[in-house]
């Protein structure tokens, strides 16, 4: 799925500076980070609903619509897929699983993935929730 949505990253990148009237991509660059917004967000619903109907060929659709519009914010943003593969690698090797750290310390996973239990422990800081591991 990486390669598929890098491929896209770079289709959206050639595609910024094409002309408006024709390119999708190049229009939501010109209507700007706000419209990006609003369109990823449509998507999102987009996908609940038809999740909600359980309609996963609809699912399917939308998700890819989602992930077009992701995509594009990413470019805006300055982000590339990279990026996000690396904190989700991150949070793999912290936890075993791709997910945000617990907010408490109480919320770390009772069962640790052999890869976490063989790490040295998570000890939480003072104050909001970031975790270094000694
Ligand atoms: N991967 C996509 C892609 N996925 C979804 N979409 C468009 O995003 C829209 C999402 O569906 P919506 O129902 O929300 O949109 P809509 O209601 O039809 O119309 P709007 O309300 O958004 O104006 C659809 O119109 C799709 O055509 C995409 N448009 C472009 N790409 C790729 O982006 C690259 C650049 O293409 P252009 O933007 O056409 O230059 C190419 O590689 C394309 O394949």
């Amino acid at each position: 799925m990486s390669d598929s949505l890098e491929r896209l990253y770079l289709a959206v990148l050639a595609a910024r500076d094409l002309d408006p009237a024709t390119s999708r991509t190049a229009r939501l660059f010109q209507r700007g980070p706000s419209k990006m917004a609003k369109k990823l967000a449509e998507e999102a619903i987009e996908v609940v609903i038809d999740a909600v109907n359980r309609d996963s060929e609809a699912v399917i659709r939308e998700s890819a619509d989602l992930l077009y519009n992701l995509t594009v914010l990413w470019a805006s943003a300055g982000v590339r897929p990279e990026d996000v593969w690396q904190e989700m690698t991150r949070r793999e090797d912290m936890l075993g699983i791709a997910e945000k750290l617990p907010k408490s310390p109480m919320k770390l996973p009772k069962v640790a993935s052999p890869r976490v239990s063989a790490r040295r422990p998570i000890v939480a800081l003072e104050g909001r929730g970031a975790r270094k591991r000694h």
